[in-house]
């Protein structure tokens, strides 16, 4: 992309009318959009313009004049030629398209207007047959009025196009596509579709309708597409207060084309109009996102109901694939059928916060059905042909906060009787981890909206725990929707009263239904989150590390199913209810097996692993889920080969924040190699403990230690996958529970683990930075610089070890006063931290986070925990701390965005639910009154908020721990 010198903006076009803007297009200044800084990043060209004014002003001015004293040389004599606030916004515009040429004219449609008056009186023009009602109107009447032969394909068919290429010839001379489709979110494969036409007609015009992704999101000029269009009056400006239109071109011909067109015509956008129009511009990125993110929440939401749902960020979208190689986001428009027009019209009338509006790509979210609004212009047998069906309702997702526009939707959903309640619905919905012995503040909500904006990931899993509140009704479902809708809330036996809460019947007695041939069914595990106290990234190479476990736990329910499939479901991970035939995995490349005892072998088979890779990698799950997804199926296919396959059902369920150096992939680890260990028979679990006077209550010490062991070696294996190179130590947390000291047993040495009660009563901050990280990142990093320099290395790992060797003196030092225990530890993390900080796994928020504590009036001490880079801090609270200065640094933590919960260390390791004490279903009728409607154990795990699990958990039966 040449640069243009930026002082040399505006141009100077040196005649008046057409030939004044088609000549000053070949003039340097104007061929080519100009880079200042071509390496910036969308976002950032949004906000800076490359404007120069005579006085300095900041925005660009109005210049609000037809006419321009002629002067020789004058840059515009007359506005409908060229105006200063119009070039401004062409060139801003020619930026973010990454083109030649960008126009600014009166509306979208005038933009496509001015581009059909390309094609001359016979040629042929293909469009596609889900487009825009305007689009068609106008098309409709070039076919009438100006002889063209438009033909109607469904661009999504290879074989539709090639007839029409083959019947019609060089005689194409233009293709008009928009992709996504509006309002189907059909997805066309703009590069296929342009090669294709090419190869046939080279002169032939792709021409692209790109409003519902904007620049933003796909750059179709970068695809092959000749020409861009894009209504301007949506994403672009942003706010439905301008109409404006825009063409973005490559080719100089085609510039010079269009150039002449606007001119003639005087379809240019007006002063006012363009200055608006910049204005919006700055801040599209950042609404695109946040109105990308809610549209992604909602379409799971209305997805999860059972509702057909047109959107290319479904994983179950037939184009999902061919649109996120073409493109950067999926968009915030989405569409979805009723089944029923007058049900539709119901919903669209009824919602509150969504206007009933045309139009799309504002900052206010809108709800509309395009076949009595805006493609009403398309006849209504036309319609039916084109597969647009009456009942659609299509929705265009604003920047409100997404809870309220699925509370109004819901609303609306339910009072047009197509949806039902299953539960009611103050049963609250699950936020963030309530862990604090400190009730939550009003900052909480500041720190759930945070959580809104950062995790997309848990605000989507948000809308679909919601979801999962309702069943679909009233319409007619056909049955496969149907079974989906049914499968995918929780299904209940019987017909009880649906508006009885869950919430309130768990905190009920529980009804437990005992029969022994389902008490086989469901194996429930649970494994606690851990904290690192010192020596973690160093403990990976075999320095000794202090950790204990915490009150935060994952959980899981395995299910043994009948038939040959295994289906995973990881809400945490947004993974709902994947599920595969055994038949499909790829046994013939996964050789992994058990050695001959039912142990784990010591290392991953990396062929095995190769192949469940890419296997997994059709299924497009993002890469959190993936890995997850990962742990558990290659644990699962090496136990298998033990022998037998078994299908099962499988869900796991946090309570910890994930990604937070806490443990909670090792506690997710652990639970998998604990549930499909039972599975396979592998592991002897007594049954109940009650009654006997060897095993203290709660079942402590109920697993014996070579069990643990082999828990742990398969939990280890698990980690392996999702960590690459772990030490080993936070799985050892996750089965053992309590504190210890380990190594690692690395070059040679003898690795090792003890068990530890000294910091058993201390009193511990953990502060959740909330910025994401990976473990496998940090921990090859740090991995990376030690070899490139091993003095460097050395020096570190001998410093952290001496650190370690204190901590451990200190703990179990029984003659130390409790003073001297709390300042020697405290300094301890300290230096901990400050060796973190050197092997670079730091990152500015958990400074801000040491900072904080470590400054009047709390003069705390704080390190990272885990492998940093964000995740969580440890900050140690000394025992006279008193209430009111945590409750002011809680305060101060929360108001800064972090997370911060007091936690309580050192609890029980790894747990199995005692089969012949547990629940297998629970009564919702517990007033024994009416029929007796019984939740099958899995649903009950499906529906608890993530902050009931523990408790959830503790009612439904005897625990047996390690
Ligand atoms: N509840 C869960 N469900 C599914 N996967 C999980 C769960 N908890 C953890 N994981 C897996 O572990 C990964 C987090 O590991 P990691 O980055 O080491 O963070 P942490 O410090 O919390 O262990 C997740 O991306 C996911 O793959
Ligand atoms: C950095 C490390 O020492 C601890 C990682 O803990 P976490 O994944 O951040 O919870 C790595 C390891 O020990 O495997």
């Amino acid at each position: 992309m040449s640069t243009t010198p930026s002082d040399s903006y505006p141009p100077t076009p040196s005649l008046s009318s057409l030939a004044t803007s088609v000549d000053s297009l070949s003039n340097s200044s104007r061929s080519k959009a100009s880079f200042s800084n071509n390496s910036y990043r969308f976002g950032t060209l949004c906000v800076t313009t490359e404007h120069k004014d005579q006085f300095g002003a900041s925005s660009v001015p109005i210049y609000q004049t037809a006419t321009f004293k002629g002067m020789p040389g004058g840059q515009y004599d007359y506005t409908r030629s060229g105006n200063p606030t119009r070039t401004a916004l062409e060139t801003q515009l020619a930026r973010l398209y990454e083109c030649r040429r960008a126009f600014a004219v009166s509306t979208g449609m005038t933009a496509l207007d001015m581009i059909i008056r390309l094609v001359s009186p016979g040629d042929v023009i293909i469009a596609g047959d889900d487009i825009y009602g305007g689009t068609d109107r106008l098309l409709t009447f070039t076919k009438t009025n100006g002889g063209a032969d438009v033909r109607h394909i469904d661009m999504t068919s290879q074989e539709q196009l090639d007839a029409v290429l083959e019947e019609c010839g060089t005689k194409v001379k233009m293709v008009l596509i928009e992709s996504p489709t509006n309002p189907m979110l059909k997805v066309l494969d703009i590069k296929r579709i342009a090669d294709s036409v090419h190869t046939v007609s080279p002169d032939s015009l792709i021409v692209v309708d790109n409003t519902m992704m904007s620049p933003y999101l796909q750059r179709p000029l970068n695809l092959g597409a000749d020409i861009i269009y894009d209504s301007g009056t949506k994403y672009l400006s942003g706010h439905h207060d301008v109409m404006a239109g825009i063409i973005a071109v490559e080719r100089e011909e085609v510039v010079k084309r269009i150039a002449f067109l606007i001119n003639s015509t005087g379809t240019g956008l007006a002063p006012f109009d363009c200055h608006v129009l910049l204005r919006g511009l700055k801040t599209l990125s950042i609404r695109m996102d946040r109105q990308a993110s809610t549209a992604s929440m909602v379409a799971s939401y209305l997805d999860t109901l059972g509702f057909h749902v047109n959107f290319p960020g479904l994983l179950s979208h037939p184009g999902r694939d061919i649109h996120f190689r073409q493109a950067d986001g999926a968009g915030a428009v989405l569409s979805f059928s009723t089944g029923d027009v007058a049900m539709s019209e119901r919903i669209v009338g009824g919602t509150r916060l969504w206007g009933v509006s045309v139009s799309f790509g504002c900052v206010n979210s809108l709800i509309s059905m395009p076949c009595v609004m805006s493609h009403a212009s398309i006849a209504a047998d036309k319609r039916a042909e084109r597969g647009l069906p009456e009942d659609l309702i299509r929705l265009c997702v604003g920047i409100e906060d997404p809870r309220d526009l699925i509370d109004d939707l819901e609303r609306s959903l339910l009072e047009a009787g197509a949806i039902y309640k299953r539960f009611d619905d103050s049963a609250s919905i699950p936020t963030t981890p309530t862990t604090s012995s400190i009730p939550e503040s009003a900052h909480a909500s500041a720190v759930i909206n945070h959580a809104f904006m950062a995790d997309p990931a848990s605000a989507e899993s948000w809308a679909v725990q919601r979801a999962k509140r309702f069943r679909r009704g009233g319409a007619q479902l056909d049955s496969c929707e149907e079974d989906a809708a049914v499968g995918r809330a929780a299904a209940i036996a019987g017909t009880a009263d649906e508006t009885e809460t869950l919430g309130h019947r768990l905190g009920e007695k529980l009804d437990i239904q005992q029969t022994s041939a389902q008490a086989q069914e469901d194996i429930v595990v649970s494994a606690p989150g851990k904290v690192i106290m010192f020596g973690e990234h160093a403990v990976v190479h075999g320095v000794t590390a202090i950790a204990a476990s915490i009150n935060l736990r994952c959980f899981a329910i395995l299910n043994k199913r009948p038939d040959q499939c295994i289906r995973l479901d990881l809400p945490d991970m947004a993974l709902y209810e994947k599920e595969w035939t055994l038949d499909s995995l790829p046994w013939d490349e996964f050789t992994a097996s058990p050695l001959a005892d039912g142990r784990a072998p010591a290392e991953l088979d990396q062929v095995s692993l190769k192949a469940l890779e890419a296997f997994l990698h059709d299924d497009g799950l993002p890469a959190n889920a993936h890995v997850a997804a990962l742990a558990i199926l290659y644990l699962y296919m090496t136990l298998c080969n033990h022998g037998v396959r078994r299908g099962a059902s499988y869900c796991a369920r946090s309570a910890l924040p994930i990604g937070a150096g806490l443990g909670s992939s090792a506690s997710y680890a652990a639970c998998i190699s604990a549930a499909f260990l039972q599975l396979f028979g592998l592991l002897s679990v007594p049954s109940s403990t009650k009654g006997r006077p060897d095993v203290t209550y709660p079942g402590r010490q109920a697993i014996n230690d070579s069990q643990a062991t082999l828990i742990n070696e398969w939990a280890f294996l698990a980690e392996k996958v999702i960590h690459g190179n772990p030490s080993g130590i936070d799985n050892a947390v996750a089965v053992r529970g309590g504190g210890l000291t380990f190594e690692r047993a690395i070059n040679g040495k003898q690795g090792g683990m003890k068990s530890l009660q000294g910091f058993k009563s201390v009193r511990l901050l953990l502060t959740d930075t909330r910025v994401p990280r990976q473990t496998k990142l940090l921990v090859a990093g740090v991995g990376e610089r030690m070899t490139a320099d091993p003095a460097w290395g050395t020096r570190m790992m001998d410093g952290i070890q001496s650190i370690s060797d204190e901590a451990q003196a200190l703990l179990t030092d029984v003659s130390k006063s409790r003073g001297d225990f709390v300042t020697g530890l405290s300094s301890l993390l300290d230096r901990n931290h400050e060796y973190l900080a050197e092997l670079g796994v730091s990152h500015p928020a958990l400074e801000l986070i040491r900072t904080k504590t470590g400054s009047a009036p709390y003069h705390l001490s704080t390190k990272l925990t885990g492998a940093g880079g964000g995740g969580c801090a440890v900050t140690l609270i000394p025992d006279d701390f008193s209430t009111d200065r945590l409750k002011a640094l809680l305060s101060e933590l929360r108001k800064s965005g972090f997370r911060p919960y007091l936690t309580s260390v050192g609890g029980s390791g790894l747990g199995i639910l005692d089969a012949s004490t547990g629940a297998t279903a629970i009564d919702l009728d517990a007033s024994g009154a009416g029929e007796s409607s019984h939740i099958p154990l899995r649903e009950a795990f499906h529906e608890v908020n993530a902050e009931e699990l523990e408790t959830w958990a503790e009612r439904t039966g005897d625990w047996l721990f390690i």
